[in-house]
């Protein structure tokens, strides 16, 4: 649908979003800096750009909760993706107790339709803690990054999450009859093996572009590993064949347990010899700031273009070598970054190469207005 190349978002505008009740902002194409107090609405407006790519956006919210209250009517996100050539109208809304719906130029779209307009990586708070917590976190980072690779990587995960709901129900209700899952493991099989592809063709992109990392953040070296007895095969007839053995074992347990979607993200800091999960707390930031920018960096050079990005309150976990570093990597790389954080002063590196906002919060309504550094 879409060839590569820089896909700027050139105007967002949010109607009933979250905290904000009419926002209306252009944008050129530089990193945006939203700065403002706690509260004021910042991480909110990262959450309706991250809506632009398939998802639930970057913090996994439900229709429903994006509905501002009081009021509880429907939210809508416009938003303008430019090109050099075109510029293409994506609107996004849902009303209450109703999907959200995916429009771009008017015609309604599955919402992974979005993966081949706009790429999206984020990094937000909540994942301080992705290399402690369970492997989802991880394999969610892993797929992210393996769709702005690989856009068709949103629809051939659905696919093989519908398949293996399907196998589960057969499982739960205990059907043994071996042609019911037939079908079923075939689906599964198929898009199972792209899905494993997809993520080690992935890996292997990040893992080169992190060579030439800025300012000392760290390396991770990549890997990808699986829970005792599970199983992830990149061919399709293996995948089969480990889902038909795996048969009494799933019925017990109610679930299938052989697959990609079993699959876990480790890390090691490579400089240390240590596992990304035993690093500091700055340690473990650091190197999800380097994964992103390398993934980043790897896109511009296969696609000619650079991911949004998102970076909340990420400013205020470096110090000035490194927040300095990060800002020359995001305008080298021509990256539309949204930054957030509460002090302007951790921005002024950036100088007259970001736009910079005031997000605020008044009685009335959140308000974004145009500041300076
Ligand atoms: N559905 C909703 N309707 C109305 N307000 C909401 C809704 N969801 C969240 N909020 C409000 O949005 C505000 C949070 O906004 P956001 O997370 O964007 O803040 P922030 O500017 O990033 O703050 P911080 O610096 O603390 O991270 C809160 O005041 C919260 O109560």
């Amino acid at each position: 649908m879409v060839r590569p190349s820089r896909h700027i978002i050139t105007s967002l505008r949010l109607s009933h979003f979250r905290s904000h009740h009419q926002v209306q902002i252009g944008l050129d194409g530089r990193p945006v800096v939203l700065f403002g107090a706690n509260g004021a609405g910042k991480t909110n407006i990262l959450e309706a750009v991250s809506l632009l790519s398939p998802g639930r956006g970057l913090r996994r919210a439900l229709a429903e909760d994006l509905i501002r209250r009081p009021e509880a009517i429907g939210w809508k996100i416009a938003a303008q993706v430019s090109t050099d050539a075109q510029v293409y109208e994506v609107d996004l809304q849902a009303e209450p107790g109703q999907p959200r719906q995916t429009r771009i130029d008017g015609k309604q779209l599955p919402q992974t339709a979005l993966a081949r307009l706009v790429r999206v990586l984020w990094l937000i708070p909540a994942m301080d803690r992705l290399w402690i917590e369970g492997a989802e976190g991880r394999r969610r980072f892993l797929d992210r990054a393996t769709m702005s690779f690989t856009p068709d990587h949103a629809e051939i995960t659905l696919a093989y999450e519908k398949a293996m709901r399907d196998r589960n129900r057969l499982l739960k209700d205990g059907v043994r009859d071996a042609h019911w899952y037939a079908a079923l493991e075939s689906q599964m099989a198929r898009f199972g093996a792209e899905i494993s592809l997809n993520r080690r063709n992935a890996l292997e992109v990040l893992q080169d572009a992190q060579q030439s990392t800025v300012a000392d953040f760290p390396t991770g070296a990549l890997s990808i590993s699986l829970p005792d007895g599970a199983v992830a095969p990149e061919n399709p007839d293996d995948l089969r064949a480990a889902l038909a053995e795996s048969r009494p074992r799933d019925m017990a347990a109610g679930r299938t347990l052989v697959g990609p979607h079993r699959v876990d993200l480790e890390a090691i800091f490579v400089r240390k010899d240590v596992p990304a999960k035993h690093c500091s707390t700055g340690e473990q930031k650091a190197l999800l700031i380097s994964l992103i920018l390398a993934n980043a960096r790897a896109l511009h050079a296969t696609t000619g273009a650079a991911p949004v990005l998102l970076l909340d309150e990420v400013a205020a976990h470096l110090d000035a070598e490194r927040r300095k570093a990060l800002y020359d990597e995001i305008t080298a790389l021509g990256a539309q970054a949204f930054l957030t954080g509460t002090d302007r002063n951790l921005f002024t590196d950036f100088g007259s190469r970001a736009a910079v906002y005031q997000v605020a919060e008044t009685q009335a309504a959140s308000l974004v207005e145009e500041a300076t550094l």
